[in-house]
């Protein structure tokens, strides 16, 4: 079965948005991820009509707060029928463990984002001051998500043979930073390209701007699904 190549929908109005969606054939199961930018703008209404288009909805929100208030959040969501959250995995076990009971009784997965794939070594030691590896930190975040019921994690497709090896190969590693060999780098820093992160073991890939900005979308996603699903 293929695997999905989830596409970042980052874009600055709704117009242009559904612009974009329309270029695909009526058929095409997409599976869309709607982040801050779009969220902000068109909040709740915007994922449900997506939903009512047939499209699987990522809503990468990114929590990250104190467990109540987590918990809360993910009740609402609980109720929209969408098939992805994310949360910060450093918000700590309780909020992860939180999060997760706000989503109960949903089938909607949780992921919990680990070191953002715009950061790279440099700014993980100097910025923030965190005395470990990328991959060792990674890998640390994703036993904390794991440990306290996240159904997987968000993460650049370099650390996911570590993040398999220290939870189950069932853990969900679902990886952005994504950039065919042509694309710009931009201001990602972990980055592979499709079939590197087929061949790491990624579940899933978030593709946005290599896709969204192409002058034709569509076919972007074609050659990337190509080369990730081959
Ligand atoms: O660590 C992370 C977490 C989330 N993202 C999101 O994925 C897309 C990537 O878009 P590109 O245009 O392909 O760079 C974007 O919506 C981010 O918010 C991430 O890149 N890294």
């Amino acid at each position: 079965m293929s695997k999905p190549v989830i596409v970042a929908l980052d874009f600055a109005d709704d117009f242009e948005c559904i612009n974009f969606l329309n270029q695909f054939p009526k058929d095409e199961k997409l599976f869309l991820k709607i982040g801050l930018e779009m969220f902000c703008q068109f909040g709740y209404p915007f994922v449900r009509s997506l939903r009512e288009r047939g499209y699987n909805i990522f809503l990468d929100l990114k929590l990250h707060d104190i467990p109540n208030t987590v918990k809360r959040t993910c009740e609402m969501i609980a109720k929209w029928d969408v098939q992805m959250l994310t949360v910060h995995a450093s918000g700590g076990s309780e909020m992860i463990a939180a999060a997760k009971a706000g989503l109960a009784g949903s089938a909607t997965k949780l992921l919990a984002v680990t070191q953002l794939t715009s950061l790279g070594q440099n700014e993980l030691a100097n910025e923030l001051q965190v005395p470990l590896a990328s991959q060792d930190y990674v890998t640390h975040l994703s036993k904390l998500a794991f440990d306290n019921g996240a159904d997987g994690v968000i993460s650049s497709a370099l650390e996911v043979p570590m993040i398999k090896a220290a939870t189950s190969t069932d853990f969900l590693c679902v990886t952005p930073g994504i950039r065919p060999k042509s694309a710009q780098v931009g201001d990602q820093k972990r980055v592979a390209t499709p079939a590197h992160a087929r061949n790491l073991g990624s579940d899933a890939i978030v593709v946005g701007r290599p896709i969204t900005q192409a002058t034709n979308g569509y076919q972007a996603y074609i050659n990337i699904n190509e080369e990730w699903n081959k």
